[in-house]
């Protein structure tokens, strides 16, 4: 529902939930309806338009004769609220309110290459997409593409795979086409193994780093035989950029999405006009039958499954129809389809699957018990992991972003330097075709300009955010992206006649040395967990100068479409988006990956910090985590053990970015089942600044544990038994549970010499001991901080066995080493607490500050109904072992 007729029926509140839903600020949506009323396509002009960089402020004459309440009449007719608000713009801004409505409404690659040739000059619309001699077809029956073109278009490479005799003579024709197509000059070895268990009709599980080159394994297939390739992939986006690719290397492909089909181009998918045919899983299996029908004539060489791990219930981006894509393994065999000689082969294919989930993606998919993996390193020797505390909040976008802005803004100073300078030698020379907004700026001005000297016609600068309001906080995360991302469903892509030159670039997206290109420095992609951070933080980054762009499931998919453009042709700089960006992008001169805020798995960190460095240059991907803090989990329909998962999965996320001794990249591809080479990648954080000096933990891990000990009603006799009672969680009685916070507080009151440490040091000791096996998390579904912490077996041992000399030597986590520089409480209450042993410090307190209304009713509570809290259930147990 992007736009349409029925829009003026909307009612401006609708509108006002629609634009909160995906980021916008209140006061900004509401100052909309105002001027241009309450259709949805002009408010959302209006914010995009408006986006904090004062290009059009409402006249104060517009101001007063609109507003939110005064649009009753509006509601019912947007139409006329519509045109009497463009009376009072200019014609200039009418234009443009035109121009961008009708972006607004495209449907289809065809309107949107109708809107883009329309760019001006040099833009990434030109560049991206009307340089190159492909077609495109859509929803749209107007467009001509006819049969004939199709077939005159069939590639003349395409060797029938079948006359090889030889496995040397397949490898010489495999290097054919790859120099031909792809100006490769050889495929990698992982790629030879997944395409010898192709041409041994094997099924196929690969397994390969991110920007490795899987796309390959299931491109070449389709030039060795005259049979077509089908993929699942799970977004239009990534189908789309892969056409788009696949057409410029002279390879015809296609795209159906979920959405409502083009009976043309699915037709044509369908009966074979196409090398590659891109498909979402949804559309798969509604295609089951045409399928079997091109699995016949023409016949199918491959059914290739991308970004395989969404599958896997226990994997970071599960889509329940990627698991009903068994049907596949069971329809296309010789036993159920008597033509086929063997059956078509699966290609699986993830850079994100740990052992569990790899298990998993065979048994959903029913793939044969001869499935070929072909496993490569996970090791990305260009990426440069670091790992920052941060609060991640507004206050700290000016210390956080300060380099990344730094960055930008000196190489446009000394672009813009060096173009002047070029321009002064000869003033005949092409200047840039791109005009930069910074063009307009002299070069001694100051970066830090308001963005309003960025005005660029061509480029739809960010949008504005404020805070959502409370209601809408549950809406304002990306679980995961829909399939359908762009607003078109559909999209055929036939070969250029002519393959793209590689003498001047092996890959299509190279950053060349064309002025067109405003990025020098390379893009940034940056990662924040809300739709509210995307608008916010790009708001921002577009205030200090920088070419931004917000991106989240929620906006336009006209929007969500045009920053991917934009982003591919290097007129952004930064694309601050959810985890709706990223799945597949390949572009290859990202130089930095941002996480502000966690992710939610180390696979989806890895899988994002992917998109980094795929030229195989150097390329940084920084984590932007407040570490005293333990991460959330993000609300999703989980069953139990899917929730006891997700919090693993958080929790291995949160211990990656608390740790402080062992190599970040080590510590990632170890996550994913690898044994490490090269010991540490000499990049990292870690490995530049080496790890902390030791602690001995000794002391306080006896107390703690011995506390421990005490709770769980073990006597001091039987420390050395072995029958430490597995205590569930709320099966205990009440005060038996042991309570992470209650041991804390009661360590702190009992011991003055702990009366100070902080909770968080505490929360690394356990981390610490449960990590050696002395402790384990009892609670029923433990989460990210221990809950529930219980001795084992090792820290009984550890206890009736410690000597006086020996230490319990460890590294103290980022956590610990924060609680001991900064011994400031964290929260009031821990404040409040500190000390509370000094009966002197808590006679003051109790008489300075009066109880709480709630806590003077649970003391009254307790004091009448005999109910002991847990702090003081534990006392009881610990002076009874004393007597
Ligand atoms: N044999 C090869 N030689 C050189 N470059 C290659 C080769 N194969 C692939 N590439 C390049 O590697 C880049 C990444 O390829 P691709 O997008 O297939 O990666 P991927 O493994 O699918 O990554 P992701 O897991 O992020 O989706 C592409 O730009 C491609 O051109
Ligand atoms: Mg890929």
């Amino acid at each position: 529902m992007d736009d349409g007729a029925t829009e003026g029926d909307v009612s401006a509140d609708r509108v006002i939930a629609e634009l909160l839903d995906m980021g916008f600020e209140f006061d900004k949506i509401s100052q909309a309806i105002g001027v241009v009323g309450p259709r949805r396509a002009d408010v959302l002009e209006f914010v995009l338009s408006d986006s904090g960089n004062g290009r059009r402020k409402p006249s104060r004459e517009s101001q007063g004769r609109h507003s939110v309440s005064s649009n009753a009449e509006a509601c019912s007719s947007g139409r006329h609220s519509v045109s009497s608000n463009m009376e009072a713009r200019s014609s200039d801004d009418g234009n443009k309110l035109a121009n961008r409505r009708r972006r607004l409404k495209q449907l289809s690659i065809t309107d949107h290459l109708a809107s883009n040739t329309g760019c001006e000059k040099g833009s990434c619309g030109e560049k991206a997409i009307t340089s190159y001699p492909y077609l495109v077809a859509s929803n749209d029956p107007g467009v001509p593409i006819s049969d004939d073109m199709c077939s005159a278009l069939k590639p003349e490479s395409q060797v029938l795979l079948a006359n090889s005799r030889t496995e040397s003579d397949r490898r010489d024709k495999i290097s054919l086409v790859l120099q031909k197509h792809f100006g490769f000059s050889c495929v990698k070895g992982f790629q030879q193994e997944a395409l010898d268990a192709w041409c041994a009709h094997k099924d196929c599980l690969v397994l390969a780093a991110t920007g490795s080159g899987k796309s390959l394994c299931f491109q070449i297939p389709a030039l060795l035989t005259a049979k077509v390739v089908v993929v699942i992939s799970p977004l239009i986006s990534l189908m789309h950029d892969q056409c788009l690719k696949l057409a410029k290397h002279g390879i015809s492909a296609c795209f159906l999405g979920s959405g409502q089909p083009d009976s043309r181009v699915e037709g044509k998918a369908m009966s074979g006009k196409y090398k590659i045919i891109y498909v979402c899983p949804e559309t798969a299996l509604r295609l089951m039958e045409p399928l079997k029908k091109l699995a016949e004539n023409p016949g199918i060489a491959l059914f290739a499954i991308d970004e395989v791990h969404c599958v896997s219930k226990w994997g970071h981006d599960f889509r329940p129809d990627y698991r009903k894509l068994s049907v596949l393994r069971e329809n296309f065999s010789s036993s159920k389809l008597k033509f086929l000689e063997h059956d078509i082969p699966l290609m699986a294919l993830t850079a994100t699957a740990t052992i569990p989930v790899r298990a998993d993606i065979i048994k959903s998919l029913k793939m044969s018990e001869h499935t070929v993996i072909v496993l490569t390193s996970f090791f990305r020797p260009n990426l440069r992991f670091t790992v920052k505390h941060s609060r991640t909040s507004a206050s700290a976008y000016g210390k956080d972003f300060r380099e990344l802005i730094d960055t930008y803004s000196n190489s446009r100073n000394f672009m813009g330097k060096k173009q002047k300078a070029l321009h002064e030698i000869n003033p005949d020379s092409e200047s840039s075709s791109y005009e930069s907004p910074d063009d307009t700026m002299s070069d001694d001005e100051d970066t830090y300009v308001d963005s309003t000297s960025h005005v660029d016609n061509n480029f739809d600068k960010t949008k504005v955010g404020m805070p959502l309001r409370n209601e809408n906080a549950e809406n304002e995360l990306d679980v995961y992206p829909g399939v359908d991302d762009f607003d078109v469903t559909c999209g055929e892509f036939l070969e250029c006649t002519q393959p793209e030159n590689f003498a001047s670039s092996s890959q299509s997206n190279k950053t060349s040395s064309s002025s067109s290109e405003i990025v020098d420095q390379g893009p940034t992609i940056v990662y924040v967990p809300t739709r509210k951070q995307t608008v916010e933080l790009a708001n921002y980054l577009c205030k200090t100068g920088l070419r931004a762009a917000a991106y989240n499931a929620k906006m336009p998919k006209s929007h969500l479409r045009q920053v991917h453009e934009q982003f591919h042709c290097n007129a952004l700089e930064v694309v601050v988006a959810t985890i709706a960006f990223g799945m597949g992008i390949d572009k290859s001169n990202v130089r930095r990956i941002i996480h502000y805020g966690f992710p939610q798995s180390l696979e989806a960190y890895y899988q994002e910090a992917g998109r980094a460095g795929r030229d195989g240059k150097l390329a940084d991907c920084t984590l932007y985590c407040n570490l005293m803090r333990a991460p959330t989990l993000l609300p999703n329909k989980r069953s139990g053990e899917q929730t006891k998962a997700a919090y693993r999965m958080l929790r291995d996320c949160f211990h990656y970015a608390l740790n402080t001794s062992v190599c970040r990249a080590r510590i990632l591809v170890k996550y994913f089942g690898e044994e490490f080479g090269p010991d540490r990648c000499h990049m990292c954080d870690i490995c530049i600044n080496g790890p902390p000096q030791m602690h001995d933990f000794k002391e306080e891990a006896v107390v703690f544990m011995n506390v421990l000990q005490a709770q769980s009603g073990q006597p001091a006799e039987d420390m050395g038994c072995s029958s430490i009672p597995r205590c569930i969680s709320g099966r205990r009685r009440f005060g038996e549970v042991p309570n992470f916070r209650v041991v804390v507080s009661y360590i702190r009151e009992k011991f003055p010499r702990f009366a100070t440490t902080d909770r968080i040091w505490w929360e690394g000791l356990a981390r610490i001991l449960e990590a050696k096996g002395y402790i384990h998390d009892a609670a029923e579904t433990p989460r990210v901080l221990i809950q529930c912490p219980e001795l084992t077996e090792a820290g009984l041992n550890f206890l009736s066995s410690q000597s006086e000399e020996e230490g319990l030597y460890a590294y103290p986590d980022a956590a610990i080493l924060l609680a001991m520089n900064d011994p400031k409480p964290i929260s009031t209450s821990s404040e409040w607490g500190r000390g509370w042993a000094d009966p002197e410090i808590r006679r003051q307190r109790l008489a300075g500050k009066k109880m709480g209304r709630r806590k003077r009713k649970r003391h009254s509570r307790n004091q009448s109904t005999g109910f002991t809290t847990a702090k003081q259930r534990l006392a009881e147990i610990l002076s009874k072992r004393r007597r």
